[in-house]
């Protein structure tokens, strides 16, 4: 009660440290004073001790520590510590500073006083005395009668009140604020931006003409000559949002699982919108992690450039890529061109510049270039001037970056699309700060090059695409989209990982992870590598039947006539890359599709987690698997030369090869139309890269099988991170699956192959291979251990 007075001291502990108050002071009168009273200022006023302390002295430290028991049982329980206990002398230290003021005062004064009062006593008459002491008295009553007076005031304002309990003389706590509520609540897609949290869904069947969505009659025509009679329901979703119309201004974000369709989504609308400008200038980005992307981008840019040309709907599109799979120089001059422009003043300049060439220390690269430039003799009255050669450039970032900042005359100002697919794997990967760039860049408004006049739009459209979309706002900020629209497919949402519903999927525990290539082998020889699209596997891309349309357009394609390779195959021009979906030539040394296909009907894709176990995985099944076989193993890595990937692809698209071994690098977006199987050799190392991988196949509707190779380490993140086996009520598996959909076990016992369900049998000797395999193998790896040396 007393300590109520106390003002709150800063230190935890303060506020409740007169409670403390050791019973040692109950002579200290002063505190029963001002419990009655109740007002700090007052009782620092009064410091009138010894006038009223014995009404209160019995009551008040009794009912004190019983209301602070009461009322500290609201309060948390604090723990009594070293400080609180250091705390103690201090607060009653501090009390004869607030209590005992006075006396603190007087008492070296004391003696002074006394001999002042004997003086007086001695000087002045007895009734002066009196009246002085008097005096002093009725001062002091009247304070207290004050006192009383202001405390009955308080009473019955207090009466007043609602609150007559409030305990007014206690030592409970000091009211504090409401606590805050902290929001421990995990992030929900109520917290996600609109236009996140409330995507465009279209079931995963739907289907529609390409002409009902806006697509001329004659374009898709074409398009279904190519194998593309139906829009795709990704396609159905964001055709309407990117084709001309006036309600639908707004950038596009595309997440739908693997395969279903998403490049043709972006590369209809941004080549018809192209195709009806007049003049060829870099109109169309598309940006992209690989360099086989690239060249798979640009096999369906070409298709539908060959679609809107010739028709009323424009000129024919010019695509070009650039990827650093060539000088840079050679790659400059694919995509930049030089053009005289009349431009008398200009020439006069030059004229001018050409004086001063004399003096010109041309030591600087650019300075070269200047003079290079400056020595090519315009026409007079003309410059020479840089110009684009291409409309659409697809390429990767580094690269785009590169010309950005040093291929001179390359521009973004009249860029009116941005597409940017595997999204989340360049937004992640800040190459060069390539979006920094691009995005300054594209702020430079130039007149009327970025009007969408049909959309009511000005700027540029963004097409931002992945099958494993980041839902990181940060990110996605990054893009600085405009009045963004998310499409996903039914069922989905921002940031899952959809499984393709065409898709199964299989799990072989490996008991023995030193014979794993035995369960390779033993998976890749049974009764399961079949074709699983009802016939055995095309020797090529069915969807490539009218190439001769696309082959004879190619011509007019800058890049195919500029480019020379370094590298001893072709390079990889337009016309290459079309062929990509084409059956590679045939050779007299290497067995025809037909006779592959008789002797392994399928086709396979293993992946593994490095390079270096690739080519060596690739060289140990060559020993491995009967001879018939090994001949048709190709190897794909992040080290091969972009034209023997490049060729091996082709081979593999025509049926040549049956069997890829490859690293991550194939693991995205590359699009194998006849693969059936994939196989995890090495398991992926997020859920991410295991739907990239998985999705290689079960592509556009078409049935895909994945088999997994799990070893017993690694079992429970596989069935938990990629299957949500194991996870609480509140966690969430990532990977989507459709109703029914689920990895199913199975095992490989030699001999007997594969049986499904059961798991319980034991554990054999050698994961139950004989020991002459196990021998084999051995040598084998002996013999892959010897190559690797030896390089
Ligand atoms: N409308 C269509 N009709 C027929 N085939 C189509 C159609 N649209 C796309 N395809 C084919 O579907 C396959 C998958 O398309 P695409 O490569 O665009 O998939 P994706 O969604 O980009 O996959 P990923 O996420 O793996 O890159 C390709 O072979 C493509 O030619």
């Amino acid at each position: 009660m007393y300590n109520r007075y106390i003002p709150p001291p800063k230190p935890a502990g303060g506020a409740s440290a007169p409670v403390s108050q050791p019973p040692a002071q109950p002579s200290q009168p002063a505190q029963p004073t001002r419990l009655v009273f109740g007002d700090d200022d007052f009782v620092a006023n009064t410091q009138s001790k010894p006038v009223v302390q014995e009404p209160v002295e019995t009551k008040s430290p009794k009912k004190s520590k019983k209301q602070r028991d009461t009322d500290d049982s609201d309060e948390p329980p604090r723990k009594k510590t070293k400080t609180d206990d250091d705390e103690k002398p201090q607060i009653n230290d501090a009390q004869p500073e607030i209590t005992d003021t006075s006396a603190a005062k007087k008492e070296p004064k004391k003696p002074k006083r006394e001999k002042k009062k004997k003086e007086s006593v001695l000087e002045q008459p007895a009734s002066l005395e009196d009246d002085a002491i008097r005096q002093r008295h009725r001062s002091v009553f009247e304070k207290v009668e004050k006192a009383l007076k202001l405390k009955e005031l308080q009473g019955s304002d207090s009466e007043s009140t609602p609150e007559p309990e409030e305990p007014v003389y206690d030592l409970g706590p000091l009211p504090q604020p409401a606590p805050v509520v902290v929001d421990a609540s995990k992030l929900t897609y109520e917290t996600l931006p609109p236009w996140l949290a409330n995507p465009i869904r279209v079931t995963s069947d739907t289907r529609k003409p390409f002409t009902e969505l806006g697509i001329s009659a004659e374009a898709a025509k074409v398009l279904a000559t190519k194998g593309f009679k139906d829009a795709f329901a990704v396609q159905t979703a964001a055709l309407p949002l990117l084709l001309p119309n006036p309600d639908l201004q707004g950038d596009v974000v595309v997440a739908a699982p693997t395969g279903s369709g998403k490049t043709l989504a972006y590369v209809l609308p941004m080549v018809q919108d192209i195709a009806l400008s007049q003049t060829t200038k870099l109109r169309g980005v598309i940006v992209l992690p690989t360099r086989d992307l690239v060249q798979q981008v640009q096999a369906a840019c070409e298709a539908c450039a060959a679609a809107f040309a010739g028709s009323h709907d424009g000129k024919r599109v010019k695509v070009g890529t650039a990827m650093g799979n060539r000088p840079f120089k050679e790659e400059q001059g694919v995509i930049m061109g030089t053009e005289q422009k009349y431009d008398p003043k200009g020439y006069q300049k030059w004229l001018e510049r050409q004086k001063q060439l004399v003096d010109l220390d041309a030591d600087s690269a650019d300075e070269e270039e200047d003079l290079e430039m400056d020595l090519k003799r315009p026409l007079p009255y003309h410059t020479i001037q840089h110009v684009g050669k291409v409309d659409i450039l697809i390429c990767t970032p580094g690269r785009l970056v590169e010309h950005i900042t040093k291929t001179k005359g390359f521009t973004l100002d009249y860029v009116r699309w941005l597409v940017v697919d595997e999204a989340d794997k360049l937004l992640a990967q800040d190459f060069q700060q390539w979006l920094d760039v691009v995005n300054e860049k594209l702020a430079v408004s130039k007149p009327g090059a970025r009007d969408f006049a049909a959309n009511n739009k000005t700027g540029p459209r963004k097409v931002i695409l992945s099958a494993t979309m980041t839902r990181d706002i940060t990110l996605l900020n990054g893009l600085k989209l405009s009045r963004p629209k998310l499409v996903v497919l039914e069922g989905a949402k921002a940031g899952d990982l959809a499984i393709p519903a065409t898709l199964k999927e299989y799990a072989i525990k490996v008991t023995e992870p030193s014979l794993k290539p035995l369960y390779l082998v033993e998976l890749l020889t049974s009764k399961y590598m079949v074709p699983v699209n009802g016939s055995e596997t095309s020797s090529a891309d069915s969807s490539s039947s009218s190439e001769s349309d696309s082959e004879s357009s190619s011509s007019s394609d800058s890049d195919s006539s500029d480019s020379s390779s370094s590298d001893s195959e072709p390079e990889p021009t337009t016309r290459k890359a079309k062929s990509l979906t084409k059956p590679a030539s045939k050779s007299k040394s290497s067995p025809s599709p037909s006779n592959t296909a008789k002797t392994f009907p399928t086709t396979v894709l293993i992946f593994t987690t490095s390079n270096t176990t690739t080519l060596r995985l690739s060289r140990l099944l060559t020993l491995l698997l009967p001879p018939h076989l090994s001949s048709l193993i190709g190897t794909l890595t992040s080290s091969t030369k972009t034209s023997t990937r490049l060729s091996t692809l082709r081979s593999f698209l025509s049926g040549k090869l049956r069997i890829l071994v490859a690293s991550d690098l194939v693991s995205r977006g590359i699009d194998l139309p006849n693969l059936d199987h994939v196989i995890n050799y090495d398991l992926p190392l997020s859920a991410t890269s295991y739907v990239h991988r998985v999705g290689r196949t079960a592509r556009a509707g078409r049935e895909g099988r994945a088999w997994n190779l799990v070893e017993y380490a690694e079992g429970r993140r596989f069935w938990r991170e990629f299957c949500g086996e194991g996870m609480g009520a509140e966690e969430e598996c990532v990977v989507r699956r459709g109703e029914g959909q689920k990895v199913e076990r199975v095992r490989v016992v030699e001999g007997v192959e594969i049986k499904e369900g059961g798991e319980k049998g034991e554990r054999k000797k050698n994961g139950g291979f004989s020991e002459e395999r196990v021998r084999e193998l051995e040598r084998c790896l002996e013999v892959v251990r010897g190559e690797a040396m030896g390089r």
